[in-house]
């Protein structure tokens, strides 16, 4: 895994004053970004998250998914505990990059899940490797987490390079009209655990 360091900066947003880490990976040419908080290399579990990059959902407003939702619900968390880390991997569309997203979802306006999408392009439904989180959270001095995620392979691939996930953190945000059938395949076709929500926020709405 040849995943490098190659600065850091302040990054200030709504929810408060961040310092930004890139790293570079020499082997795809990716740009992975990881947002800190505080004091993260003393050995305590950090609040975490391991956010797959989304430029529609991230950036520009989409309600298809629950990435924009997520995100913002992670760095106000990391801020309202003063302490913690999000990595931003820049994995597009579980790893098909974003013009295949595109792709994919024009197979859902005519009626495909998220899955079968992924699946009539040629691609497994979730082509993410997580390992490059390994070299990031060495150099930031990351060793446990507690993590803010719906979805159990993120913590099994955690665990299977070393990261200790002291605790799950559902993040269970951003249910609309647009996303429900997505999170529902997600929840039932890729593990996601997302039941709860569901309930909880349809009886709210
Ligand atoms: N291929 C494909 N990717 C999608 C689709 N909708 C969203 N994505 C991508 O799915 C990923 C979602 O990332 P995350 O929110 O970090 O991960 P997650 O697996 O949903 O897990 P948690 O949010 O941690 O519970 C992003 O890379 C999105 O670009 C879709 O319909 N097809
Ligand atoms: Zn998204």
């Amino acid at each position: 895994m040849s995943v490098v360091f190659v600065a850091s900066s302040l990054l200030p947003t709504p929810f408060g004053v961040f310092t930004m880490h890139g790293f570079l990976d020499e082997q795809t040419g990716k740009e992975h970004v990881a947002l800190t908080m505080g004091t993260v290399d003393d050995d305590a579990p950090v609040l975490g998250r391991l956010h797959s990059e989304c430029l529609t959902g991230d950036a520009l407003f989409s309600m298809r998914c629950d990435c924009g939702y997520q995100l913002e619900a992670a760095l106000q968390a990391i801020a309202a505990e003063g302490r913690g880390v999000l990595l931003y991997l820049r994995q597009e569309g579980r790893g098909i990059g974003l013009l295949n997203k595109i792709r994919a979802y024009a197979l859902q306006d005519e009626g495909a899940d998220t899955v079968e999408a992924n699946e009539r392009l040629g691609f497994a439904p979730d082509m993410r490797d997580y390992a490059i989180c390994k070299p990031m959270l060495a150099h930031l001095g990351i060793a446990e987490v507690e993590l803010m995620t719906n979805n159990p392979r993120k913590v099994k691939a955690l665990e299977g390079f070393g990261i200790r996930v002291a605790k799950r953190k559902a993040l269970q945000i951003g249910l609309n009209p647009h996303n429900r059938k997505y999170l529902e395949t997600k929840a039932g076709k890729l593990g996601h655990l997302l039941g709860e929500i569901h309930q909880g926020e349809a009886e709210q709405s």
